[in-house]
C-alpha cells in the first residue's frame, strides 16, 4: 500500500476541540450558548446512532442540545410545528432535521420550513442557491468536511483538476460548489455519466459519492491522486455483523492514491464535527458577532 490515508478521526477531532475552544469565548465575553437541536423522526438505527453522536459532541463542545424525537407516523403539520417552534426559540441557533425522513412526509416541505440563518445542514434553498452564488451561506457539512480533509493533504487546491461522482443535494452538488470556490477545475458526475473511468482517471482529487459499493476501482485513479471516499455502506457477514465499506475499493485503490480516506474513519467523522463548526457560525452570526476563528 502506497497512499497516505487522511485520518479522519484525528482531524476532526482536531476541529472539534477548536470549536470548543471558540464556544468558551463566545460563552465567557458574550454570554452566549451556542444551541443546536435535532430532530429525529423514527427509529432508523444508524439515523440513532447519528443523533446520539451530534448530541453528545455538542455537549462536550460546551453547546445546548435539545433532541427532539418524534414516531414514524408524526403528521408533517406536527413537524412543521415543531420546526416553526424550534425559528423562534431564542436558545436554538442551529435546527438540523436528521434525513432521510419517513415517505410519508414532504422533506423539501421540511426543510423549507427552517429558518436559513439556523439552517445549520445548509440544505435551505436560500443557503443553497447563496453557496452557487460564491457568497457567504452556511454550507452541508459533508461537503465541508471533504474540502478540510483535502486541505489536509494539498495546502491549496487551486487548478487542480477534481471530479465529484454523485450530484445528492447533501454531498454531490454543493461539494462542487465548494470547490469551484477553491478555485479547482470541476467535473460533476454520476451514475449515468458515460465513461465514468476515464473522466475519473484524469482527476488529481476524485470524490466518491454515489452510494455504490466499491465502486471506484483502482484503474479509474491516477497515480498520485487524492480519493475522498463519502460512501457508507454496510455490509452484513455470515457471522450477522455488519462492516462499513466505502464507495472506493480501497485496498487496490490505496496501492495507486497519494492520498486515501478510509472507510470508516474517514469524511463520515468530519460530518458531526463540521455540524458544530455550523452551528457555531450560525449563533455568532444571529447574535450580531463577527465571524468565529474557526
Ligand atoms: N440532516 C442530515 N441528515 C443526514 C446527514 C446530514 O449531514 N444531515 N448525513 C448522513 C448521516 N450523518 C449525519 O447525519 C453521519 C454519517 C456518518 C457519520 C460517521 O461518523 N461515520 C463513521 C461511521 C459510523 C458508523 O459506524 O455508522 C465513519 O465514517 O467513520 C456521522 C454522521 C445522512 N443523514
Amino acid at each position: 500500500m502506497t497512499a497516505q490515508i487522511i485520518d479522519g478521526k484525528r482531524i476532526a477531532s482536531e476541529l472539534r476541540a477548536r470549536v470548543a475552544g471558540e464556544v468558551t469565548r463566545v460563552k465567557r465575553d458574550h454570554e452566549l450558548t451556542p444551541g443546536l437541536a435535532v430532530v429525529l423522526v423514527g427509529h432508523d438505527p444508524a439515523s440513532q446512532v447519528y443523533v446520539r453522536s451530534k448530541h453528545k459532541q455538542s455537549q462536550e463542545a460546551g453547546m445546548a442540545s435539545f433532541e427532539h424525537v418524534l414516531p414514524e407516523n408524526v403528521a408533517e403539520a406536527d413537524l412543521l410545528a415543531l420546526v416553526t417552534r424550534l425559528n423562534r426559540d431564542p436558545l436554538v441557533h442551529g435546527i438540523l432535521v436528521q434525513l432521510p425522513l419517513p415517505k410519508t412526509i414532504n422533506t423539501e416541505a421540511v426543510i423549507n420550513a427552517i429558518d436559513p440563518a439556523k439552517d445549520v445542514d445548509g440544505l435551505h434553498p436560500s443557503n443553497a442557491g447563496r453557496l452557487a452564488g460564491g457568497f457567504a451561506a452556511l454550507s452541508p457539512c459533508t461537503p465541508l468536511g471533504c474540502i478540510i480533509l483535502s486541505k489536509s493533504v494539498h495546502a491549496s487546491l487551486e487548478g487542480m483538476n477534481a471530479i465529484v461522482i454523485g450530484r445528492s443535494n447533501l454531498v454531490g452538488r454543493p461539494l462542487v460548489q465548494l470547490l469551484l470556490n477553491e478555485n479547482a477545475t470541476v467535473t460533476i458526475a454520476h451514475s449515468r455519466s458515460r465513461d465514468l473511468k476515464h473522466l475519473s482517471a484524469r482527476a488529481d482529487l476524485v470524490y466518491a459519492a454515489v452510494g455504490r459499493r466499491e465502486m471506484v476501482r483502482a484503474d479509474w485513479i491516477k497515480p498520485g491522486a487524492t480519493v475522498i471516499d463519502v460512501g457508507i455502506n454496510r455490509l452484513s457477514s455470515a457471522d450477522g455483523k455488519t462492516r462499513l465499506v466505502g464507495d472506493v475499493a480501497f485496498a487496490e485503490v490505496a496501492a495507486v492514491a497519494g492520498a486515501i480516506t478510509p472507510v470508516p474513519g474517514g469524511v463520515g467523522q468530519m460530518t458531526v464535527a463540521c455540524l458544530l463548526v455550523n452551528t457555531l457560525r450560525a449563533a455568532c452570526a444571529i447574535a450580531g458577532l463577527p465571524k468565529p476563528g474557526v
